[in-house]
């Protein structure tokens, strides 16, 4: 029911590369319903980043797109990269990182639950991944991503730097959400290794002690984590990790959940617009087939809506859709279904409706 009163939202989209279209307008023709169903008007502006940028303007990250992100109220983007732009000067990453500096967000929420009709799609047995439900929390604009970069013909280096303040924030970030949660944090390092990783360990610590003594901490090293994550997924709740480990993390929980095209993210910063994007790449393998799975970045509208725009309400409809659709079957070809890349928004489509109607129908049999 339209609980808010009606307002205009200003959304950037990133649609990028790949797939990145097509599931950016798949997200997109969701939001549309939601506006019409809550009363909002959302204002939709597209953007080159990525390849797409480069290709148009030669820059991965036009100076027009940032301005215009850091106006929005929320950005949602796609996906950037491929074999295409491989060796040129220009990379379409370059754009992403870009924009995330820019922003300021320097955390990245993945969060992934298993529902119990999708946990046999998992290629692990049902009882470990069956009710799953952790979010990781990647620090965004720091570490190895954003060191110095040498390079000669004879060697490469890449600096992996860490400040204390930057490990305070996204730590921070992260008990406060577990103690909204299960009130427990996995801080995941190698800090049998790296000296970063030491200072993280140290600050986490610190954090935990001096701020948040009432959530469970525990520390994990991240070669045994990615086996943990594998063997005993159901034990984590918050899973808090710096930028390149958190990379790599999440796309192996991924397969807890049966697909990468299903998880979505939000990057946060301390104040302004965030950046909604899934986990996945811009799969060109699949790209311009309309097969793929357009959940992941349905999800990260959702959580656009919330964390952005304060739309609970309707971040609640589209995630209440997205599991009604999953639980009927309907599904794109990564999840043994049939449906396209536009088929899968149509039915999400159908299901909030759905979900509308009864829920006009309760109340006015209430009145009635
Ligand atoms: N946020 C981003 O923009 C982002 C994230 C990851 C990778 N990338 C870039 O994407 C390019 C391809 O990377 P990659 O192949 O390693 O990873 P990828 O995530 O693009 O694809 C990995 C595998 O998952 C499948 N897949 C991905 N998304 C899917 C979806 N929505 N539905 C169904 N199947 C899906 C792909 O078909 C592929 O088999 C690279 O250039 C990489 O840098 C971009
Ligand atoms: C494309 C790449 C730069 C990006 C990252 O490593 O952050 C991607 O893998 C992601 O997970 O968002
Ligand atoms: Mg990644």
């Amino acid at each position: 029911m339209p609980n808010t009163a009606p307002k205009t939202y200003n959304i950037v989209l990133l649609p990028g590369d790949g797939v990145g279209p097509e599931v950016t307008a798949a997200a997109k023709a969701v939001l549309g319903v939601i506006a019409d169903f809550y009363g909002h008007r959302f204002e939709f502006s597209e953007h080159l980043i990525g390849g797409a940028g480069i290709d148009a303007t030669g820059d991965p990250l036009p100076p027009e797109t940032t301005a215009a992100c850091l106006a929005a109220d929320g950005v949602l983007l796609g996906a950037v990269g491929g074999p295409k732009w491989d060796g040129q000067k220009r990379r379409p990453e370059e754009g992403l990182l870009g924009i995330r500096k820019a922003m300021g967000l320097f955390a990245n929420l993945r969060p992934l639950q298993v529902s119990p009709v999708l946990a046999h799609r998992s290629p692990l047995k049902k009882e470990i991944v069956e009710g799953v439900d952790l979010i990781v929390f990647r620090e965004l604009t720091g570490g190895v991503y954003f060191g110095e970069k040498t390079r000669t013909d004879s060697m490469a280096s890449d600096l992996c730097i860490y400040s204390v303040e930057e490990i305070e924030r996204v730590t921070r970030a992260a008990f406060k959400t577990a103690l909204q949660r299960r009130g427990k944090v996995t801080s995941v390092d190698k800090a049998n290794v790296m000296e970063t990783s030491r200072l993280w360990r140290e600050v986490v610590t610190r954090i935990h002690a001096e701020e948040f003594p009432q959530v469970q901490l525990e520390h994990a090293l991240v070669d045994s984590m990615a086996m943990h994550l594998i063997r005993k997924p159901r034990e984590y709740d918050v899973i808090l990790t710096e930028n390149m480990f958190g990379d790599i993390l999440s796309d192996e929980i991924s397969v807890l959940g049966g697909s990468i095209g299903l998880l979505p993210s939000a990057s946060l910063g301390e104040a302004g617009p965030g950046l909604f994007e899934p986990i996945h790449g811009s799969a060109p393998d699949i790209a311009g087939q309309d097969l793929a799975n357009p959940v992941g970045t349905i999800l990260s509208a959702a959580m656009m809506l919330r964390h952005s725009l304060e739309l609970e309400d309707e971040a609640t409809s589209i995630e209440a859709a997205v599991a009604a659709v999953l639980a009927a079957g309907a599904t794109t070809a990564d999840l043994g279904g049939e449906l396209g890349t536009r088929a899968a928004a149509e039915a999400i489509i159908d299901a909030i409706k759905a979900i509308h109607w009864a829920a006009t129908h309760r109340v006015q049999m209430h009145w009635g």
